[in-house]
C-alpha cells in the first residue's frame, strides 16, 4: 500500500485542542490500518505572530513569504524548531513512535533558491526516499517541517504545500492537504466538491481563489498530474470524516482536485 502524506499548517498549530484531536484520529488510523503515514507541516501563522513580536515586516508575493537574510534564522527556529516539536509532542502524547525532520534530512527533498527577490525561499524538488523509507519500515511516523538546505549549504524557507508535493513525488505517496477551510469555496462561500484545472484557473482569474489557496490548488494540480491520482483539499476540523478521507473515499468532505 502506498504511503500517505498528510500536510497541515496554518492556525492548527495555534490550536492545541484541535491538534490533539487530530492526533487521536491519526493514532486510531495507525492502529486500524497498516498504512505508512508521513506528516509535512507549515506554520505560516506561527511565523506571522513571531514576526509581529519581533517587529519584523511580513511581505508575501504570490502567496510566498519574502524571506530576507535577517529573517531566515527566526523562521527556521519557528518552523523546524517550535512548530515541529509542538507536533512531535502531540504524537508522543498518543504514544506514536515519531521523529522530527526537515526537508534536508537524508536529502529527502532537494531545495534550490527561487530568486534573489524572494530571498531565502526554496523551490522544492524530488529528493532521496531512502531515509524516510527506512523510518517507515521501522514503524516511525516522520514529521517533516518545510525548511530545506541547498546544495551550497544555505537554509531555505519552503512553502509547505510545495514541500508536501515534492515529498509525495519522492515517495510515490498519496497526499491530502488539510487546511482551516472545508475545502475550496466558490463565490458564495459554498464548498466546491471537485475542481479541474480549467475551473480553477477561472476562479483564480475572477479573484474567488486567492492568496495561500492559489498556492495550495496549484500544488494539488501539480501532484495530481505527476502522481496520476486526485488530491483532496479538506479541513482538519472535521475529525469525524478524516479516517474515510485517509482511506481515499470520495464525496466525504473537502474538494477533490482532478488533473
Ligand atoms: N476560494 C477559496 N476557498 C477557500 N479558501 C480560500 C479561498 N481563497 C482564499 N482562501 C484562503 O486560503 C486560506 C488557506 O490557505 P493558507 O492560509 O495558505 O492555508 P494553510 O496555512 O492551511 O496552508 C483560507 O484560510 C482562506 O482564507
Ligand atoms: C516561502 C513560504 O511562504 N514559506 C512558508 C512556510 C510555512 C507554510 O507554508 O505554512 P502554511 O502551510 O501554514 O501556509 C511561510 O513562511 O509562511
Amino acid at each position: 500500500m502506498k504511503p500517505l502524506i498528510i500536510k497541515f499548517g496554518g492556525v492548527l498549530l495555534d490550536n492545541k485542542d484541535v491538534l490533539s484531536k487530530l492526533f487521536i484520529v491519526i493514532s486510531e488510523y495507525k492502529k486500524n490500518f497498516k498504512r505508512p503515514l508521513i506528516i509535512v507541516h507549515g506554520g505560516g501563522s506561527v511565523v506571522d505572530a513571531l514576526m509581529d513580536r519581533l517587529s519584523l515586516p511580513v511581505v508575501r508575493r504570490n502567496g510566498l513569504r519574502v524571506t530576507p537574510a535577517d529573517q531566515i534564522d527566526v523562521i527556521v527556529g519557528s518552523l523546524a524548531g517550535s512548530a515541529n516539536t509542538t507536533i512531535l509532542s502531540e504524537a508522543k502524547k498518543q504514544q506514536i513512535p515519531s521523529i522530527g525532520l526537515c526537508l534536508a534530512d537524508g536529502d529527502s527533498v532537494k531545495v534550490k533558491q527561487i530568486s534573489e527577490e524572494l530571498g531565502y525561499v526554496g523551490e522544492a524538488l524530488v529528493g532521496d526516499p531512502s531515509l524516510i523509507n527506512l523510518l517507515l519500515n521501522n514503524g516511525y511516523l516522520p514529521i517533516v517541517s518545510s525548511i530545506g538546505i541547498t546544495d551550497e549549504g544555505k537554509m531555505m524557507n519552503v512553502n509547505a504545500d510545495h514541500a508536501a508535493v515534492a515529498l509525495a513525488k519522492t515517495l510515490d505517496a498519496d497526499l491530502i492537504l488539510l487546511s482551516d477551510v472545508s475545502g475550496v469555496l466558490d463565490g458564495n462561500k459554498q464548498l466546491i466538491a471537485s475542481l479541474t484545472q480549467t475551473e480553477a484557473d477561472h476562479l483564480i482569474a475572477k479573484g474567488i481563489i486567492t492568496d495561500g489557496m492559489i498556492v495550495k490548488v496549484n500544488s494539488a494540480f501539480e501532484a495530481a498530474k505527476t502522481l496520476g491520482r486526485p488530491i483532496d483539499i479538506a479541513s482538519w476540523k472535521e475529525s469525524d470524516k478524516l479516517i474515510e478521507l485517509f482511506n481515499g473515499k470520495s464525496g466525504i468532505t473537502g474538494t477533490r482536485i482532478i488533473a
